[in-house]
């Protein structure tokens, strides 16, 4: 085999994975835009999210700065060397990643220290198998964290919230597909895609659940009990209404498929693996001894591409029917009080980056720069420095921000800061906080990491370096950077809200449905 062809050939897979959506998934996000109403937040949101699809097709740039865990599913003739072929993906994650195509994301576990280049520990994960076929088929999905951290297995028989009793058979199976959807609320950037597995141990039962998620969108599953289970699962549960980010509306689910093997008499687990709508998974089937591509998966039918010039006018239009505020930071505990859930705000001038390190590093030292009346970002961003030493951003969407739950109150309180901007809420301790201090929260749409590199003119410093690129304090000059006030300091959350009547709406399942 033409081993520099195939690294070359690696390397052209993961930039294609992390810039361009496969057209299953484009297909996907595209009738959900068409159902939702204009106007809505829901509607604004998907605006974004399709002209960040566009932006990040035209700019060869992540389409979220989160270019998760690599996961390679390789096929390979007998005979083939499955040694040196490790070794070429491994130098093509390493490109890519000095390239700006994939975020520096592989952190010791136990110091914390990121190594720079992806590579590390059981990272990136390969898994090789044998075929009889002539060719090579590799396949890579890049699975972000915030919705990773949504996967979910359940143990049956078990109970729970709001469908009771989930048994040993297919009808408690259903229950725990519709749970899964429901407990993963806006957090792993909804709408999403979701792998279930049947069976199995803890493991083997997670891997199933991921191995589904390497099916087309469009697919038929062709056992009928399965079918019939992923029919189901997305004719409801859009029903539950958690939308958008979770903002509420018509599009909550794009994808189920369903998985089933043996399991062992005592065990009845099923595992749901739960991907973003930045769904990045795409396959190549390569020639074993040129190391060419030969063709590319996942990528029948016509071309669905996201007009810019027609989503920008949506995103422009949706914003102006609603109130529009805008903010420049120091910001005054008045202006953060006249704030209320469902406003737009456009921020200018400076916010910082602050994450899972930084805000532990906070609750515990002083900050390295005055953060009072200031705006904290909840983002990891992918940085580039250019010869002069110089930091451009590459991608900048926000991150999850319920991690910061435990600090986030405190930290605000402790250095006066007015607005904290990320993804998918936070819970009661910070709705407390903002109320009692005069804070707000302002959810950005997760996964538009071009739309808000975009936003961003310059990098005027960086804090912490230490902690690595994704977790470190960048400063950062803004323009026209919009997001939506979800929780205010006058108790209200948009969250909790969506979380009650989602669960109200969880309970019309309830009924038994398979036998
Ligand atoms: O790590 C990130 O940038 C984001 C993460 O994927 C998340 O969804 O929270
Ligand atoms: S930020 Fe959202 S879109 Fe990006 S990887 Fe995380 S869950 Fe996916």
């Amino acid at each position: 085999m033409n081993i520099e062809k195939f690294q070359e050939s690696m390397y052209k897979l993961i930039v294609e994975t992390s810039t361009k959506l496969p057209k299953d998934v484009r297909r996907a996000i595209k009738a959900a835009k068409e159902r939702e109403n204009a106007g809505t937040r829901s509607a604004m949101s998907l605006a974004t999210i399709t002209n960040n699809i566009k932006m990040a097709d035209d700019n060869v740039s992540p389409i979220c700065q989160d270019t998760g865990l690599p996961t390679f599913k390789i096929k390979t003739p007998v005979g083939a060397n499955q040694i040196e072929m490790k070794q070429a993906i491994y130098n093509a994650i390493a490109q890519a990643t000095k390239d700006g195509k994939l975020r520096p994301n592989s952190v010791d576990s136990l110091t914390g220290d990121n190594s720079g280049d992806n590579l590390g520990l059981g990272l990136p994960v390969i898994k090789f198998e044998q075929w009889e076929k002539d060719y090579i088929d590799a396949r890579l999905i890049l699975k972000g964290g915030g919705c990773e951290n949504k996967n979910i297995q359940y143990s049956l028989p078990c109970e729970l919230d709001g469908l009771g009793r989930a048994g040993r058979d297919l009808d408690g199976i259903r229950k725990c597909i519709m749970h899964s959807v429901y407990q993963a609320q806006g957090q792993g950037c909804s709408a999403g895609f979701i792998g279930v597995g049947i069976g199995g141990d803890r493991s083997s039962g997670y891997d199933l659940a991921k191995e589904q998620l390497f099916r087309s969108n469009d697919d038929v599953n062709p056992h009928e009990d399965l079918r019939k289970l992923e029919e189901y699962v997305m004719a409801n549960a859009n029903e539950l209404g958690i939308g958008t980010m979770g903002f509420g509306g018509e599009t909550t689910l794009l994808g189920c498929k369903v998985g089933v093997m043996n399991r062992i008499p005592a065990s009845f687990f099923v595992s749901v693996a739960y991907n973003c709508w930045a769904f990045r998974r795409l396959g190549v089937a390569v020639n074993p001894e040129t190391g060419d591509i030969n063709e590319w998966m996942y990528q029948e039918g016509e071309e669905v591409d996201f007009g810019a010039t027609e989503a920008e006018k949506e995103t422009a239009a949706s914003v102006e029917e609603t109130n529009v505020v805008e903010l420049q930071a120091p910001i005054t505990e008045e202006q953060i009080r006249a704030l209320k859930v469902g406003d737009v705000v456009r921020i200018n001038g400076m916010m910082y980056t602050g994450r899972d390190a930084i805000h532990k590093y906070l609750s515990d030292n002083d900050a390295p720069i005055d953060l009072n009346g200031q705006i904290i970002y909840h983002c990891g961003p992918v940085m580039l420095k250019d010869e002069d030493g110089k930091w451009h951003v590459k991608a900048a969407g926000p991150t999850t921000s319920i991690r910061e739950e435990p600090y986030q109150g405190d930290i605000m309180k402790k250095f006066g800061i007015r607005a904290v901007i990320g993804k998918g809420g936070m819970g009661p301790k910070t709705l407390a906080a903002l109320e009692e201090f005069g804070g707000v929260y302002l959810n950005a749409i997760g996964g538009a990491a071009q739309y808000y590199a975009d936003c961003i003119k310059s990098v005027e410093g960086v804090d912490l370096m230490q902690f690595g690129i994704p977790e470190a304090m960048w400063h950062l000059k803004v323009e026209g950077f919009t997001a939506v006030v979800t929780m205010d300091s006058h108790g209200n959350s948009l969250h909790r809200d969506v979380d009650k009547s989602s669960l109200e709406k969880l309970a019309q399942f309830k009924e038994k449905v398979f036998n």
